[in-house]
C-alpha cells in the first residue's frame, strides 16, 4: 500500500529525521521535495501546494528550528497534516433507525458488489446486526448472480426480483421485505456504468429520494487516482452521499484518492477495501493510514486483526498440547491458517514499524505458506501428530507428494523442531534460553 509515496517521503523527511544539522534552507528543501512526493502520488496540485504551505505555517508558528528535536517536530506537523487531509477522526456509519438503509453508488467494476458483500459480512460479525443485501442492478443478470454467490458466501439473504426492470420498485421491495422479515439494515447495490453518465445518474438519485436511506456511500477503485476524485465530485453533487468507500489498497495505488478524496468533497472515507476476500474490509482511521503513509507502521489495526482471529478456547487447548509436547503439524496448520484469514502478507508486514521499508523490495506473495501447507498435507495423521517417525523414505514420500524436495521437507522440520522447542521454553518462562534457541532460526 502506497509503497512509492512513503520512500518519497521518507527520503523527502531524512534529513529531519536527524540526519544532520536543520536549517531554514532544508526545512524549504524537504517541503519541496514533500510536494513533489504528494504530486507523483497523483495527489490535486492545489491540495498538495496547500499541504505544504500549511506544514511551513505551523512549523513557522511552533519555532521549529528552536526546539530540542527539530526534525522529530517537523515529522509530527507532516503527520499530523496529513491525518487532518484525509479526514481526521474515523467516522462510523449510521445504524441509529430500523431497518438502517444503506444505498452503494459508484461506476462499473468499482468494487460495489464485493464491498456490499464484505459490509453486509462486517456487521452481521461485529455489530450482530441482521443484514439483508438487495440487488437492483436490472442490466446485467451475471451481476444479480454475483450477489447471490456473494450472499451464499458469507450467509447473508439477498433480496433480488429478476423479471423486474424498474430499480426503484425493487429497492422499495427489498426495504418492504426487509421490514416484513426482521432485518435491521438493508444494503442495496446497484448498477454502475463505465463512466459517469446521465441515466446513471438519474436512475441513483431515483433510488435515493424513493427509500431515503440513512447512508448513501460511493464506492471507488483507489487505483483510478485523480479520476477518483473527480467520480467522486460529480456524485456527490447529485447524491450528496454520507461517506467514500475506497476500494483495491491492496493493490500499487499511488494513494493520489485517498489523499485528495475528502478535501475535495468533504466526506469522509469510512471503509477501505484491501482484498478481494470477504475478510478484506477495514474501518478507515486517518491517523493510522497518515502512520503507514510515513512508513510508521500500522501497529494497532494489526493487533485488532490479530483479535479477531483469536480463540480464547483454542488458545488453551493449544497451549496444553505445548505444554505436553503434543504441538503437532496439524495444530502448526491451523496456526496458518488463522494467520492467513488475517490479510495478505505484505499488508500485514506493512503494518509493522519499519518493516514495509526494509521489506519493499523483497516479493512476499500471498502464497507464501504454500509450500509449507502442500508439505504438511502430504504427510500421514502418524507424521503430523509425531513428527520423529519421518525417516529418509518417508521425507522423499512426502517431497514428491507435495511437489517439494527433500530439503525443503527437511527445513521445514528442522524449524518446526526449533519452534516446538521455543514454545515449550516460552511456557516455562524460559526466557534466556529461548533467546539462544532463536538465534537458530531463520
Ligand atoms: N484487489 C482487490 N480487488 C477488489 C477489491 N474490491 C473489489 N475487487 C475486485 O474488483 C472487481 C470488480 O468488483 P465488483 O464488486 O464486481 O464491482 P461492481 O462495482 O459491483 O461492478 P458492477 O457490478 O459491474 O457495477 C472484482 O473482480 C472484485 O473481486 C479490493 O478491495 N481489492
Amino acid at each position: 500500500m502506497f509503497n512509492n509515496l512513503s520512500e518519497k517521503l521518507d527520503k523527502a523527511l531524512h534529513v529531519l529525521k536527524g540526519h544532520g544539522s536543520i536549517t531554514e534552507v532544508n526545512v524549504a528543501e524537504t517541503l519541496k521535495e514533500v510536494r513533489r512526493a504528494l504530486l507523483d502520488a497523483d495527489v490535486n496540485f492545489k491540495i498538495a501546494k496547500d499541504f505544504t504551505v500549511r506544514v511551513k505555517e505551523k512549523a513557522l508558528g511552533q519555532n521549529v528550528l528552536t526546539t530540542l528535536q527539530p526534525g522529530q517536530l517537523m515529522v509530527k506537523i507532516v503527520k499530523d497534516e496529513l491525518t487532518e487531509l484525509m479526514g481526521g477522526d474515523a467516522e462510523g456509519l449510521n445504524l441509529s433507525a430500523n431497518p438502517s438503509i444503506i444505498l452503494m453508488s459508484g461506476l462499473q467494476g468499482s468494487g460495489k458488489t464485493t464491498f456490499s458483500g464484505k459490509l453486509a459480512n462486517f456487521l452481521k460479525t461485529k455489530k450482530t446486526k441482521k443484514p439483508l443485501l438487495v440487488a437492483c442492478d436490472v442490466y446485467r443478470p451475471a451481476a444479480i448472480d454475483q450477489l447471490h454467490v456473494v450472499g451464499e458466501q458469507i450467509k447473508v439473504e439477498v433480496f433480488s426480483d429478476k423479471g423486474n426492470t424498474d430499480p426503484v420498485a425493487i429497492a422499495k421491495a427489498g426495504v418492504a421485505y426487509a421490514k416484513a422479515n426482521g432485518f435491521n439494515v438493508v444494503i442495496i447495490d446497484t448498477a454502475g456504468r463505465l463512466a459517469v453518465d446521465e441515466a446513471m445518474m438519474t436512475e441513483i438519485s431515483n433510488i435515493h429520494k424513493a427509500i431515503e436511506p440513512q447512508e448513501t456511500l460511493f464506492v471507488v477503485d483507489s487505483m483510478t487516482g485523480q479520476d477518483a476524485v473527480n467520480t467522486a465530485k460529480a456524485f456527490n453533487d447529485v447524491l450528496n452521499f454520507d461517506g467514500v468507500i475506497l476500494t483495491k489498497l491492496d493493490g500499487d495505488t499511488r494513494g493520489g484518492a485517498a489523499i485528495s478524496i475528502k478535501s475535495v468533497v468533504n466526506k469522509p472515507i469510512k471503509f477501505i477495501g484491501t482484498g478481494e476476500k470477504m475478510e478484506a474490509i477495514d474501518v478507515f482511521y486517518p491517523s493510522r493510514m497518515a502512520d503507514r503513509i510515513l512508513g510508521m507502521g500500522d501497529v494497532v489495526s494489526l493487533v485488532e486483526r490479530a483479535q479477531e482471529q483469536y480463540d480464547e478456547v483454542e488458545a488453551r487447548k493449544l497451549q496444553k498440547k505445548i505444554a505436553k509436547n503434543q504441538f503437532g503439524f496439524d495444530d502448526f496448520l491451523k496456526q496458518i491458517q488463522q494467520i492467513k484469514k488475517m490479510g495478505n502478507m505484505k499488508d500485514l508486514i506493512g503494518m509493522i514499524p519499519g518493516a514495509g521499508k526494509m521489506m519493499k523490495d523483497i516479493d512476499i506473495d500471498d502464497d507464501a505458506f504454500k509450500g509449507i501447507e502442500a508439505i504438511i498435507h502430504s504427510m500421514t495423521p502418524l507424521e503430523r501428530t509425531n513428527p520423529s517417525v519421518i525417516n529418509s523414505s518417508r521425507k522423499k514420500r512426502i517431497g514428491s507428494g507435495s511437489g517439494t524436495s527433500v530439503q525443503e521437507v527437511n527445513q521445514l522440520l528442522k524449524q518446526f523442531d526449533q519452534m516446538s522447542k521455543m514454545m515449550k521454553m516460552m511456557q516455562g518462562g524460559k526466557g534466556k534460553a529461548m533467546m539462544q534457541a532463536m538465534k537458530g532460526m531463520k
